[in-house]
């Protein structure tokens, strides 16, 4: 509906917010900055039409009418109908935000947060927009493979166990992989990455792979026998810190041009400077990752005293551009070869320790859009798979699940949501690749053995103190 409004000589000097409103002006910080200044102006009759008109701010976009996905996903049990259930529930939501053309969903997907939130193996293009929340915290996880001229497997293993760290934080000094200082200068010439905390992390966590599902894993080609070693972790403190500051500003442009778009949705419009800057600090953040797995590999093949054949890697948390069109994927591999300039025209998917990684290969189709799965996901979150096992101890369960493999925590603590148990079936994750065409399997590296973190925090000074206190409680209880 149209309202005529009439601006009369009587307003001038005395002009409301409703006047403004009526006038086009939407409520917030704009409508008071424009109501001070149009009486500061004295503005009336056509002046204050005139005014309103040049300078009211463009209506705010809305949500809209769901454009559709692709949905990559079956399911067989209870347990992944349900897990269906959730992944297109919050498709459904998601793609009502005004910025998407398309969407897929992988055969690994799992929901990752609330209703409408992207889920894991989730890929979505975005017009003219980069969504921080839709390529997720973990910015550039990504998996990198160097396959061995002539290297013992056990050997390998050693070398990587020597080589790297796991756990949070940095590695003290002294003990450090040098980062790039011209990667360190194009950082600081970043308005994103220019930040003390970024900074600082991006120096002291150049050769550290963090916790939860990060790895590295040693095993061997099916089709050539040699070894490989496979790592899989992200951009850690540098990405975090960026992610951070990304959904920051793209709270503000959501405030600022939509109307009921969830705040997990929020983008940053890639015409103005911040977006540019930030999908430039995307860049900058995947050499960082790309030079963490590599000084890892390097130092490996150092210590084991071994030689390269080949190394590839891939991310599958990034965004990818294809002329105003901006591809999130959270947690899919990419496959068209436009969005990897450094490929050998494979792509690497892991999908649980005692599992094979496979060696994958694709072309664009209606389907996969240009990505596949990037591993098996989860049907249960991990506090559900705890409770799944109860009646066993951890010993128990890490002993039947990795009887085959040379498993090792780095950190000497079994985390149990991190065997395979706590991973959906492999096999159903790659007939579901191979039923909806999302891609071939190349080659298959037969596992050897694996590092993770393991439940580092058990050894944490807040979690002694509060079994200490635990502890000290119950024995008053009972005197
Ligand atoms: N080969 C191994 N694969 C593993 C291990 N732990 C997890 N995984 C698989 O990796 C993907 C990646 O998950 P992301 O969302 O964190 O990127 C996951 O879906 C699992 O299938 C492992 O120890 N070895
Ligand atoms: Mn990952």
């Amino acid at each position: 509906m149209t309202v005529k409004v009439e601006v009369t000589e009587k307003t001038a000097g005395a002009v409301t917010g409703k006047l403004l409103l009526d006038l086009g002006f939407e409520g917030g910080r704009a409508l008071g900055e424009a109501l001070k200044k149009v009486n500061e102006l004295g503005l009336s009759g056509a002046d204050l039409e005139a005014w309103v008109a040049a300078n009211k701010p463009a209506p705010r976009i809305g949500l809209q009418q769901n454009p559709g996905y692709v949905l990559n996903l079956e399911a067989g049990n209870d347990a992944e109908q349900d897990n269906l259930d959730k992944v297109r529930a919050t498709m459904d939501v998601l793609m009502c935000t005004p910025t998407l053309r398309s969407g897929a969903v992988m055969p690994d997907a799992c929901p990752a947060g609330p209703e409408g939130t992207i889920p894991v193996g989730g890929v979505v293009a975005a017009e003219n927009a980069i969504h921080p929340g839709m390529h997720s915290a973990d910015i550039c996880c990504s998996v990198m493979v160097t396959e061995f001229k002539d290297a013992d497997p056990k050997a390998v293993l050693d070398a990587v166990h020597k080589a790297t760290h796991f756990g949070p934080g940095g590695r003290a000094n002294g003990g450090r992989y040098s980062m790039s200082m011209d990667l360190y200068d194009a950082f600081r010439g970043n308005m994103f990455l220019n930040d003390k905390k970024i900074l600082r992390a991006a120096i002291e966590q150049m050769g550290t792979q963090g916790d939860g599902n990060h790895f590295a894993f040693v095993g061997t080609s099916k089709v050539n026998g040699t070894t490989c070693l496979v790592t899989h972790h992200g951009s850690r403190g540098p990405g975090a810190g960026l992610y951070k500051l990304g959904m920051r500003v793209a709270e503000g442009f959501r405030k600022q041009l939509s109307k009921g778009v969830l705040k997990q949705n929020a983008w940053i419009p890639y015409d103005a400077p911040e977006g540019v800057a930030y999908w430039e600090a995307l860049q900058l953040i995947r050499k960082w990752t790309k030079a963490n797995h590599n000084c890892l590999h390097q130092a490996a093949v150092e210590f084991a005293d071994a030689s390269v054949k080949e190394r590839f890697w891939n991310e599958h948390n990034f965004v990818f551009k294809d002329g105003d069109i901006f591809w999130h994927a959270k947690g899919a591999t990419p496959v068209n070869v436009d969005f990897l300039p450094d490929t050998n025209g494979v792509q690497i998917v892991p999908l649980n320790m005692a599992e094979p990684v496979l060696l994958i290969r694709a072309d664009v189709n209606d389907r996969n859009l240009g990505f596949a799965p990037h591993g098996a996901g989860r049907n249960m979150s991990r506090t559900a798979h705890k409770r799944s096992m109860a009646g066993k101890t951890d010993a128990e369960i890490f002993a039947e699940e990795t009887k085959a493999i040379d498993a090792r925590f780095f950190s000497g603590n079994i985390d149990i949501s991190e065997l395979p148990s706590a991973y959906k079936s492999a096999a159903e994750v790659r007939r579901q690749m191979d039923r909806f065409g999302l891609a071939e399997v190349v080659d298959e590296i037969m596992p050897y053995g694996s590092i993770m973190a393991g439940d580092w925090e058990r050894d944490a000074p807040w979690k002694v103190k509060a079994r200490a206190k635990h502890a000290a409680r119950t024995r008053e209880q009972a005197l």
